[in-house]
């Protein structure tokens, strides 16, 4: 059986709307329109990241299929059960909440427990015992286990939220920015130990998180939101390789692709992007894609790691002044003014020291910047969405 069929999770023309409370100037109330015909799929076993920017309508959709909000159109399949009507704690859904949202009273380990302990369990006390200490040890905080939450940090809290969905046996996890306030190193680490827990278990279970890599790097699949929208799903891979709008590239990469607004000037036979002083002829593939844009207005992207940089005055090659540097060890991001319009490099230390922006110092010098085709897209400059064949 498939999701379509039934075990899975099938969302289908999910959308919600808010009055925003206040009355406009007009005197009627304003509406926001959180989620839009929205069309989503889990499978069993599939772990789906969600991520989009604040306000794309992520937590709508989590509490939405966890039944705390009502959608005011479409409807939601669990393993072929229609939830509509179904309330929350009929669902079978494991959600951790973004405001974590504990029980004061009780302990650390009560916190992990209780889900267990609701009518209709599917564990014995001590098999429920045994889960709260694995997944306490796992995220680090069995030592904290008789602690109130009111004697905990931001992080530790947010473990204790996140153990108490992860200790469940549910039809579908749901957990909304789980990691959003871990340090790096933790959340680097339970990446991978949630991701290989999730995947180990029959239930879909989907991810939310405004972090656009943290969701290619958890996800078997990803959705990309961005006003209530979908703006695209697919792999990590086809996502990191062919972001289907600008809205989808700013969100990934660290620091995410330059987004260059210009034009498309037809010059001696070739076709160049311009922008101020920068004026790049394109490469075949570009300049056949930029054949299907709307108008002469488009947006270039360019990788930041696909900038490679050359001496100042070669042939072919931009101009730009260094603004700022940041060396990071293994590699540096530069900031380069290409007049008036900034756009960052990431780029080897040893090419950093050779500019001699490896340690702070380079700002102001000027540089040659070569864009190699591997390292560029194009995106409609009226729409945001890739041309295709870049
Ligand atoms: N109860 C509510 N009343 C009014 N507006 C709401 C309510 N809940 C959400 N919204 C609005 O709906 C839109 C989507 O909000 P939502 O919380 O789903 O976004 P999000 O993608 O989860 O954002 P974040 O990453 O900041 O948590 C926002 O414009 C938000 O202001």
């Amino acid at each position: 059986m498939n999701a379509e069929t039934g075990t899975g999770l099938v969302a289908r023309g999910i959308t919600k709307s808010f009055a925003k409370g206040k009355s406009s100037a007009k005197g009627k109330n304003e509406i926001i329109t959180a989620l839009r015909d929205l069309d989503i799929n889990i499978a069993p076993g599939e772990l789906l990241a969600i991520t989009g920017p604040s306000g794309a309508g992520k937590s709508t959709f989590c509490r939405i299929l966890a039944g705390l909000e009502r959608p005011d159109a479409g409807n939601v399949t669990l393993a072929g059960r229609d939830l509509a009507g179904i309330p929350p704690q009929q669902r079978r859904v494991a959600l951790m909440f973004e405001s974590y949202a504990l029980y004061p009273h009780l302990s650390v380990r009560g916190n992990a427990l209780s889900p267990l302990q609701a009518p209709g369990g599917r564990l014995d006390p001590a098999a429920a015992a045994k889960r709260v200490d694995e997944v306490l040890e796992l995220l680090e905080i069995r030592h904290l286990g008789e602690r109130l939450p009111g004697a905990l940090s931001g992080g530790q809290k947010q473990r204790v939220a996140l153990a108490r969905a992860l200790v469940q046996i549910p039809d579908l996890f749901i957990l909304d920015e789980p990691i959003s306030h871990l340090d790096a190193k933790l959340r680097h680490k339970l990446r991978g130990e949630i991701r290989r827990r999730l995947s180990a278990q029959s239930a879909p279970s989907l991810w939310a998180t405004p972090d656009g890599m943290e969701a290619l790097s958890v996800g078997d699949r990803v959705v990309v939101m961005d006003q209530g929208r979908v703006e695209q799903v697919g792999t990590p891979e086809e996502i990191w390789l062919r972001p289907a709008s600008a809205r989808v590239a700013r969100l990934l990469g660290d620091p995410p692709m330059n987004l260059i607004e210009g034009d498309l000037v037809h010059e001696g036979g070739a076709l160049f992007f311009t922008r101020r002083a920068l004026r790049l002829a394109l490469p075949a593939a570009l300049a056949r894609a930029a054949e299907q844009a709307s108008s002469a207005s488009v947006i270039l992207g360019v990788r930041p790691d696909g900038i490679a940089f050359a001496p100042n005055g070669a042939t072919g090659a931009a101009e730009a002044e260094i603004y700022s540097n940041e060396p990071f060890g293994k590699h540096a991001i530069v900031t380069l003014d290409l007049g008036a319009l900034l756009a960052k490099a990431k780029t080897s230390m040893a090419n950093a020291a050779a500019l001699g922006a490896d340690a702070g110092g380079g700002i102001g010098r000027r540089v040659g910047l070569l864009f190699p085709s591997e390292g560029l897209a194009l995106f409609d400059g009226t729409t945001g969405r890739a041309l295709p064949g870049t």
